[in-house]
């Protein structure tokens, strides 16, 4: 569960990229969030996984109360959230295999869990058949799985995904968005950030729409709603 009430965001050169959300997100939903550049989409997700402070307002995610939450728990939330970017952010000089054990590593997962946990998530994103490549050798729509693959290896509740479909193509957006839905079908709660209107217009979806920091829309099976 996600919960935002009265929360403002000021960036410290004066900008302000969140202006009064409040917003409530059951776990399991898939909610895309939509609008102009510069709307305050990124912002909103920085916070779920506190890379960004609030200036103001509740963030409740699960059982972390971000006001009150301590510097060391951040950790422990960040358990709970994984994260997928436009631009994948894989480590250039790991093995597939290697990028995505890397993030059980830092969790102190039990070392004999690595293996098999690495395989199967692999298997999730369909690249088994690549656990040792590197990062240069595969295309921009195998990077991405990889991406949802380190992502979700320690079985997030909270997925977040900004702007994934960004740098790729249609086709393989597409892939990136049927592999998304099946982790939704298994309980994890996503939210994409996004400019792809044939997929939020095709997969409908709940859409939160940000204008300006605020919701200027919430509508189950939403549309895109922009020209651009
Ligand atoms: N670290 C930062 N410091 C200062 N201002 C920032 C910072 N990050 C974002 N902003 C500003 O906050 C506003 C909202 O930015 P944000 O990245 O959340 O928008 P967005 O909706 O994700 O945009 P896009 O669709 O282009 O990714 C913008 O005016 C941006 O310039």
């Amino acid at each position: 569960m996600i919960e935002m009430q009265g929360v403002y965001k000021t960036y410290p050169n004066g900008v302000t990229a969140l202006n009064g959300i409040d917003t409530r997100i059951d776990q399991g939903e898939f909610v895309y969030i939509v609008g102009p550049s510069g709307a305050g989409k990124s912002t909103f997700t920085k916070l779920i996984f506190r890379e960004e402070k609030p200036s103001k307002g509740s963030i409740l995610i699960n059982d972390f109360d971000l006001s009150t939450m301590k510097q060391r728990q951040i950790p422990k939330l960040r358990r709970n959230v994984g994260v997928v970017y436009q631009d994948f952010r894989l480590l250039p000089r790991l093995t597939v295999y290697e990028n995505v054990a890397f993030a059980l590593e830092v969790i102190e997962e039990h070392p004999s869990n690595i293996r098999t946990r690495v395989m199967d998530v692999l298997d999730q994103v369909r690249l088994k058949n690549k656990a040792r490549f590197i990062p240069d050798e595969l295309s921009g729509g195998e990077q991405q799985r990889v991406s949802i693959a380190r992502a979700i290896a320690n079985r997030p509740r909270i997925l977040i995904a900004d702007e994934p479909t960004g740098n790729l193509d249609p086709e393989t957006s597409w892939e990136i968005m049927h592999i998304l839905e099946e982790i939704n079908a298994e309980g994890t709660t996503i939210l994409m950030a996004t400019h792809n209107r044939e997929i939020v217009n095709t997969v409908r979806r709940r859409v939160i729409a940000i204008e300006d920091g605020m919701i200027a829309r919430d509508e189950n099976r939403g549309d895109y709603g922009y020209e651009i």
